[in-house]
């Protein structure tokens, strides 16, 4: 894998007529986690699709080496397929071929039509997705939503294993993470000061 880097400088978001973050800015290479905490419409998503190249900043800018992979809501895969068909139509359009191994549990899922699939299986099969890409940048939002606690552990598995291959993972979510010296980017911290409509300054 070549090795990958991702940087962020001085990172503004607007959307609407609302700026939800500034000053975000972080570097990150092979092998690092960066977990983005924050609340609820704090902006976490809206930074991970600047960082995918889905959206533009509206101040600063992203410097990455590497390919890119996302986990987010949307599920790449047609829901109309079964799930083997539909993972194989990006196995073709990738150039992959799939693993033997099946660390998501989907060989009995093969011929279950996508759109019937759990929300968890649903996840497993993204997280499948995302792993057969071979991208060494992963942008992960939410990825253990709809998991249970033994494949969540098992998805963080995944992402050591990848972090180990020389990846580097950048994951918004709102659960506890277990990674080995994940770094937090709070994005509490970023949110700029409201603007004072109080009328002082007509009075000084
Ligand atoms: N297209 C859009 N136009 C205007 N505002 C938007 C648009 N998309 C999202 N927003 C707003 O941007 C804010 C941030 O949304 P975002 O999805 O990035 O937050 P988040 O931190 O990922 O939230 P959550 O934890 O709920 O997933 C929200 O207030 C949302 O309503």
């Amino acid at each position: 894998m070549t090795a990958p880097h991702l940087a962020a400088h001085d990172l503004a978001c607007r959307r609407g007529d609302r700026v939800l973050f500034r000053g975000v800015g972080f570097a990150l290479e092979a092998g690092q986690a960066l977990h983005l905490a924050g609340a609820n419409g704090i902006g976490k998503s809206s930074l991970i699709r600047i960082l995918a190249g889905l959206m533009r900043p509206f101040a600063g800018s992203v410097e990455r080496a590497g390919n890119v992979a996302l986990v987010d809501e949307r599920l790449a895969l047609d829901p109309h397929q079964p799930l083997g068909r539909a993972l194989a139509f990006w196995h073709a359009i990738d150039g992959t071929v799939p693993t033997l191994d099946d660390p998501f549990g989907l060989a009995d899922l093969a011929d279950v039509p996508v759109r019937y699939l759990s929300t968890g299986q649903k996840k497993r099969a993204a997280l499948a997705r995302l792993a057969a890409a071979q991208a060494p940048i992963w942008l992960l939002d939410e990825p253990l939503n709809g998991l249970d606690t033994a494949w969540a552990a098992k998805a963080q598995a995944a992402i050591e294993a990848h972090r180990a291959a020389g990846g580097l993972v950048i994951i918004a979510s709102h659960q506890p993470l277990a990674l080995a010296g994940v770094q937090t980017l709070a994005m509490a911290d970023h949110v700029p000061a409201p603007q004072s409509d109080d009328g002082d300054g007509d009075w000084a």
